[in-house]
């Protein structure tokens, strides 16, 4: 049975059957011990409340930063309080009852999950509890210290998590307790010790219900993501709770919990080293789709203030692009090829588009011999100003007046003094001072500077006037600005637009009929590069801008707040008056360098998107997340070389997660009659439930509208939550016109937008043409098939050839 891969699910409910009453008696305990918690957490509220009083009262107690810690201790106890009340519903979550232990070693997480029962825990098949700990979302303790409740995170919390029949531990029986506000309301068990007859304070050891797994399984898909913290499975908890250091690596199938279990590592590392992360987490994520998705779980789970979840196309600051390329363009703009393009438009948009004939034409030297410059006349000057090609025609001449005399850089002199500067290794942007340098050195040279003073003292003094003199000219100023102009990634993304120009930076890279596509495809931009970004240009914004060099950020870590550990519970709080917006708006702007970076989805970057990513972990740990079944990157192996670039030499520790929790038995079969053509030889995860309904299969042929409404009005009568319709990524427009009206339990989605998201029914419509759709297109069209935890169809359409079922000939034996 598909059940039994789950770690949870090979749980046995024990011998003992649930009596009458038994279920309401363990609430009623459970419920007893959550009024407790909720009467401490009342006396620490009461408590700061007292200690301020009594310190306004004293007019003086302390200093006045012990004040200030006094107000801000009840100010959070207060909203700690009011949290537990509003957004943690199910605040405590869990128990574990123990036998009694040895001592265990800790393993390298942190976890004790060695600890072994003592020798005398178990007399025969009868032992006695000898420990329960309450687990939840956050830790408190009791007047005397001792746990209430412990964080989920705490290493004394592992067994909960990574317990099974096979290897138990202590743990005889771990519960799952629903609860809402300050009421029980439902308790799960698992009995891990079935052989045991075990006892607490000498009565038998009830077991109430089937497991907690299949009931959070089960539960209707909303529009935003659970946390899974009170049902994590063994092998997901071992990735969660791995060491931070250098790169952990997991591969999964898809439903088996990769995204899930990266948003709980996130919430597991600050809750471990929270000064270390201080520096940020950032998780990057496929899809703004999937980041709305998503964005809600670390709150859930009490982390927000220092992780940033972002789309790939967000990256950079001020770009939100969520347009896709044609597949041919995409390939071309992700591909490490660019990289050599890209240098050499640099150059490109720096020379411009062709001969110049700008000059500068200084006045008559000055009395005292040096140089002065008056009305400099700018002949065609090109800067750019409205041309679409960023600056072109710089000048190709300078002339000024030095010692009575005309001097003049021409066309090669300038083109040579260009080269000289650009063999710098600097960005070119920052080039630009040394390029200064050495037109002045040039001038100098030729106005007869260096012969016209022996003594050097006289020299270094007349130079100094000579170039001041000359660089606090408006005209020669203006003449700098056009010869080597501050470029912004922007422009020179532009400036690719011109076919011409881009033929040339991409000599020998790309071929004429990419040049034309890639240059084609950059139309939607005016010249300074405004207008609508694609997903894959952002990552070449991101390569110009170190290229080109931007100006250099301040850093403003967040600082460690010492109120953090004032309130006794166990936890630190977030900044709750900053909204997510406004949070990750900070975020992006104070760093581009993070201590810890996820990234879900890890098979789709393309080479070029490593590299974005890779630069914004130079010095982190690392998790990445992925299924290469999944990827829409049509050449792994590029992709692979530029993931190993970007992590460079770090070690890599490798998980692998087995189980779906997504897909039922009968979707898993047969997403992977897809997945042995896409990927032969790869094995599918195994699904860990079953519900009986297989897929449905419809033919709509060419008449695709009244088809995708009429299914998809049946299915949001067959389930409770939401339903996805995946469509190819060129009939997104006018599939929302379809299915107007239906309310927004009905979603569309192009078939690269479905990546990590869920829904309760799915509609996968003209398989075909989605698998047509790119050279990675039956990989895409596997990812389709596997988003649905109740129901899917599949509607072909014209290009599908359906037998007498149905079926479409590529989901065929
Ligand atoms: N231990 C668990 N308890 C309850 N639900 C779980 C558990 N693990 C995973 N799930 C659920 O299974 C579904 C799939 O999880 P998730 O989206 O993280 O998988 P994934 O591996 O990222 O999938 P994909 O590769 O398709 O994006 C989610 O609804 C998640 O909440």
């Amino acid at each position: 049975m598909a059940a039994q891969n789950a770690t949870h699910a090979q749980v046995a409910t024990g011998p003992q059957s649930e009596p009458d009453g038994v279920r309401d008696r363990e609430i009623g305990t459970e419920q007893q011990h959550l009024d407790r918690v909720y009467r401490r957490l009342e006396e620490k509220i009461h408590e700061a409340e007292f200690l301020m009083d009594d310190a306004a009262k004293r007019g003086q107690v302390g200093t006045p930063g012990a004040l200030a810690e006094r107000d801000a201790q009840v100010f959070r106890a207060g909203v700690h309080l009011n949290r537990l009340n509003s957004e943690f519903e199910d605040f405590l979550f869990g128990r574990i009852d123990l036998l009694l232990g040895k001592d265990g070693k800790k393993g390298p997480d942190g976890a004790y999950t060695s600890v072994d029962p003592a020798d005398d825990a178990v007399r025969g098949d009868r032992a006695e509890i000898a420990e329960t700990l309450h687990i939840g979302r956050i830790g408190v303790l009791d007047a005397d210290y001792s746990p209430l409740v412990i964080d989920w995170r705490a290493p004394a919390a592992a067994p909960f998590y990574r317990a099974t029949p096979v290897a138990p531990g202590r743990v005889v029986r771990r519960r799952v307790i629903r609860s809402k506000g300050r009421r029980v309301l439902g308790v799960e068990d698992d009995l891990l010790r079935p052989e045991l007859t075990a006892t607490l304070g000498g009565d038998t050891l009830p077991v109430v219900g089937d497991g907690a797994l299949m009931a959070a399984l089960g539960q209707a898909r909303s529009h935003t993501m659970r946390d899974i913290v009170s049902s994590i499975q063994a092998e997901q908890d071992m990735v969660i709770r791995a060491p931070a250091a250098s790169v952990t690596e997991v591969e999964g199938g898809p439903g088996t919990g990769k995204t899930a279990v990266a948003l709980h590592r996130a919430a597991y590392l600050l809750y471990q080293d929270r000064r270390r992360y201080a520096g940020g987490i950032l998780v990057v994520s496929p899809t703004p789709l999937l980041v709305a998705y998503t964005e809600g779980v670390l709150p859930s789970l009490g982390e927000e203030g220092q992780v940033a979840i972002r789309a790939v196309g967000s990256l950079v600051d001020g770009a939100e692009a969520d347009t896709y390329d044609e597949p041919a363009v995409a390939r071309i703009k992700g591909s490490s090829r660019m990289l050599k393009v890209l240098r050499k438009a640099v150059r490109g948009a720096l020379e411009g588009s062709g001969p110049g004939t700008a000059a500068v034409r200084p006045a008559p030297a000055g009395e005292d011999g040096q140089l002065s410059l008056d009305g400099a006349l700018a002949e065609g000057n090109g800067n750019g100003g409205g041309r679409r090609g960023g600056p072109a025609g710089p000048p190709d001449r300078l002339r000024v007046v030095a010692f009575g005399a005309r001097i003049e850089l021409g066309a090669e002199d300038l083109k040579r003094i260009r080269n000289t500067a650009l063999g710098g290794t600097a960005p070119v942007n920052l080039l630009r001072p040394r390029a200064r340098r050495l037109i002045l050195d040039a001038l100098w040279s030729r106005a007869g500077g260096p012969k016209r003073y022996t003594d050097p003292e006289l020299a270094a003094e007349a130079r100094s006037a000579f170039d001041e003199d000359i660089t606090t000219e408006d005209d020669f100023l203006a003449f700098l600005d056009a010869w080597w102009p501050e470029l912004t990634p922007r422009q020179v993304l532009a400036g690719m637009a011109d076919e011409k120009r881009l033929a040339r930076s991409a000599r020998r890279v790309l071929n004429p009929r990419e040049t034309r596509l890639l240059a084609r495809s950059l139309r939607r931009l005016d010249a300074a590069g405004r207008g609508p970004l694609s997903v894959h240009d952002v990552a070449l914004l991101d390569e110009l801008e170190t290229l080109l060099g931007a100006p250099a950020r301040p850093r403003k870590p967040r600082e460690y707040d010492p109120l953090d550990h004032l309130t006794g519970l166990e936890e630190l709080m977030p900044q709750r008056s900053e909204s997510r917006r406004e949070r990750a708006e900070r975020l992006a702007e104070e760093r581009r360098d993070y201590a810890h970076v996820i990234v879900d989805e890890a098979q789709d970057l393309t080479p070029m998107q490593w590299r974005m990513v890779g630069r914004r972990g130079r010095t982190a740990t690392w998790t990445i997340v992925g299924d290469p079944a999944q990827s829409s990157w049509s050449d792994p192996d590029e992709a692979a070389a530029a993931r190993d670039e970007a992590l460079g030499a770090r070690r890599r520790t490798r998980f692998r997660l087995t189980v779906n929790y997504r897909n039922p038995a009968e979707i898993a079969e047969l997403a992977a009659k897809v997945l042995a053509l896409a990927m032969p030889g790869m094995e599918s995860p195994a699904a860990v439930r079953s519900t009986g309904v297989v897929p449905r299969f419809a033919v709509a042929g060419a008449a695709l509208a009244p088809a995708v409404r009429a299914e998809a009005e049946h299915l949001l009568a067959d389930v409770e939550g939401t339903v996805g319709v995946v469509v190819p990524m060129a009939r997104r427009a006018e599939a929302r016109g379809w299915l107007a009206g239906l309310g927004d339990r009905v979603v569309v989605l192009g078939s690269l937008e479905a990546k990590g998201l869920e829904y309760d029914a799915t509609i996968v419509v003209s398989p075909a043409e989605i698998a047509d759709e790119s050279p990675a297109g039956l990989r895409v069209l596997y990812v389709a098939l596997t988003r649905a935890t109740q129901r899917l169809t599949v509607l072909s359409g014209e290009r599908d050839d359906p037998d007498a079922d149905g079926v479409p000939d590529l989901l065929r034996d």
